[in-house]
C-alpha cells in the first residue's frame, strides 16, 4: 500500500542514497571530511528542504562544550533510553537466575553490557546521519547536528567497544563478553545495514534485543547450549520436585529452556512494540528510505505483531515448565497476556493508528509486568518466608530436627 511512498522517495533521494550506500567505512571518511569541512551539507546527500531546520554549528561549538554537555552528547550517541531498557533486560535475567552472584559480578556486567550498547548504537547513528536527518524523531541527534565530529564518535565507539568486552571477560566471563562482541557486530554491522536493504531487518533487529537477558543468564553462570549430559535437564522441576514443593535443585532451572524463554520474552515483545511504532511513523521511515514491513504492508505489519503477541502468551506456559517460576506465574501472568492479545488482535483487524497506539502503550506496561511477576514467582523464593511470615515445609523441617 505504502510502496508507492518507498519509490518515490527512493527516486527524488536517488543520488544521496547511492553515495551513502558505499561501504560503512568509506561513508564514514566521507561524511567525516564533509563535517571538517564545516560546509553545509551539499543537496546531493542532504535533502535542502529537510536539513534546512537541522542547526549547522561550527567546530567551535564542539570545542565549547563543557563537560557536562559532552556527556550528554555521549548519552545521546548511546541512546541512553534505549541502553537503560536493555541492561534492564540483562538485570532481570539476574534477579530471575536460581544461581546467586556476588555485587562485583552484578556492576560488572550492568557496566560491561552499557558500554556495549553505548559503542554498538554510537556505530549505528555513524552510518545513519544521511537517514536521521530526513526524519523528526532523530534529526536532533547530535551527528545530525554535527556537535560531535565522526571521528569523535567514532573514537567514543571504540573506547566503549572495547571496554565493555574486556570488562565482561575479566570481570564476568568470556561468553557474556562473546555475546555483547557479537551483539554489536550484529547490530552495527548486519542490522543497520539491513535496514535500507530488505524488511527482514525487522527479525534480526528482534534477535539483537534478545541477546542481552542471554547476557545476564551468562553472567550468573547459567548455560545457553544443551550439553551431552544435560538432557535431563529439559525435565520441568514440578515432575521431579512436585508442584508444590520448595526444594528446589537450581541446576535444574539453569536449563537451556529457561534461557530460550528469557531470549524468546524480549525477542517476540519487540514486534508488537515495534511493529505498532513503525506503523505510527511509516510514512517518515519510507522517506527516509527505511525498508520496514508497515511502508510495504500495513497488514502483514499487523499480523506479525499478533502472532508476537501469541508466542508471548505462551510463554506464560513455558517460562514455569522450564522451571524459572512456579506455576502460579502461569495463572496471574496469563491477565497481562490476554490483555496483549486482544490489543495486538484489534491492530491486526483494524491495522488504524488508534489500535497502533493502543498498542505501542501497552507494550511499555506489559514488559515490566511480566518481568515482574516472573520475579515474584521465582523458583525457591518464599516471599511470605522473606518477610517472615511464612512456613514453608523448609522451615518446618528445620524446626522440627
Ligand atoms: C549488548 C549490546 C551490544 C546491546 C545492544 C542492544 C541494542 C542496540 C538493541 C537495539 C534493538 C533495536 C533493533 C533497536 C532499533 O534500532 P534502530 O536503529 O531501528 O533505531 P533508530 O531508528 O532509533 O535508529
Amino acid at each position: 500500500m505504502y510502496r508507492h511512498l518507498l519509490g518515490n522517495s527512493c527516486r527524488s533521494f536517488r543520488r544521496p542514497y547511492s553515495t551513502v550506500s558505499r561501504p560503512a567505512f568509506t561513508s564514514f571518511f566521507f561524511h567525516n571530511a564533509q563535517w571538517k569541512a564545516s560546509a553545509r551539507p551539499t543537496s546531493s546527500v542532504f535533502p535542502t528542504a529537510q536539513i534546512s531546520a537541522v542547526a549547522q554549528p561550527s567546530f567551535k561549538r564542539l570545542a565549547s562544550l563543557t563537560p557536562i554537555q559532552l556527556c550528554k552528547v555521549y548519552a545521546q550517541l548511546a541512546k541512553s533510553r534505549l541502553t537503560f531498557l536493555v541492561v534492564l533486560s540483562a538485570m532481570a535475567s539476574v534477579a530471575v537466575h536460581p544461581f546467586p552472584t556476588t555485587l562485583p559480578v552484578l556492576l560488572s556486567t550492568a557496566l560491561g553490557t552499557t558500554l556495549c550498547s553505548a559503542s554498538a548504537n554510537t556505530l549505528n547513528q555513524i552510518q545513519e546521519v544521511p537517514f536521521d536527518a530526513q526524519m523528526t524523531r532523530t534529526r536532533n541527534r547530535p551527528l545530525v547536528r554535527r556537535v560531535i565530529t565522526p571521528v569523535h564518535a567514532a573514537g567514543f565507539a571504540l573506547v566503549t567497544g572495547v571496554a565493555g568486552p574486556v570488562l565482561l571477560w575479566t570481570m564476568v566471563n568470556p561468553t557474556t563478553a562473546c555475546l555483547g562482541i557479537a551483539n554489536i557486530a550484529l547490530y552495527a554491522g548486519v542490522y543497520t545495514w539491513m535496514k535500507r536493504k530488505t524488511i527482514a531487518n525487522t527479525w534480526v533487529g528482534a534477535v539483537v534485543g534478545g541477546i542481552p537477558p542471554l547476557m545476564g543468564w551468562t553472567a550468573c553462570g547459567g548455560h545457553i547450549l544443551p550439553s551431552s549430559t544435560s538432557i535431563h535437564l529439559f525435565l520441568p522441576s514440578f515432575l521431579t520436585d512436585g508442584i508444590a514443593s520448595s526444594t528446589f535443585d537450581p541446576s535444574l532451572i539453569d536449563n537451556p529452556l529457561s534461557a530460550l524463554a528469557l531470549f524468546t520474552l524480549l525477542y517476540s515483545w519487540q514486534f508488537p512494540h515495534f511493529n505498532s511504532l513503525c506503523h505510527i511513523m511509516r510514512e517518515s521511515y519510507a522517506q527516509a528510505g527505511y525498508k520496514m514491513i508497515p511502508v510495504f504492508s500495513p497488514e502483514k505489519n499487523a499480523l506479525v505483531a499478533f502472532r508476537h503477541a501469541a508466542v508471548l502468551a505462551s510463554l506464560s506456559i513455558v517460562i514455569p515448565l522450564s522451571g524459572l517460576t512456579t506455576w502460579t506465574f502461569a495463572i496471574t501472568s496469563m491477565v497481562p497476556s490476554f490483555l496483549l492479545l486482544r490489543t495486538s488482535h484489534r491492530f491486526w483487524r483494524h491495522t488504524s493508528e488508534k489500535e497502533a497506539r493502543a498498542l505501542w502503550q501497552h507494550c511499555l506496561w506489559y514488559l515490566p509486568a511480566i518481568l515482574g511477576l516472573m520475579m515474584f514467582h521465582k523458583q525457591g523464593v518464599e516471599w511470605l518466608d522473606w518477610i517472615g511470615v511464612g512456613a514453608t515445609p523448609q522451615r518446618e523441617e528445620h524446626e522440627s530436627s
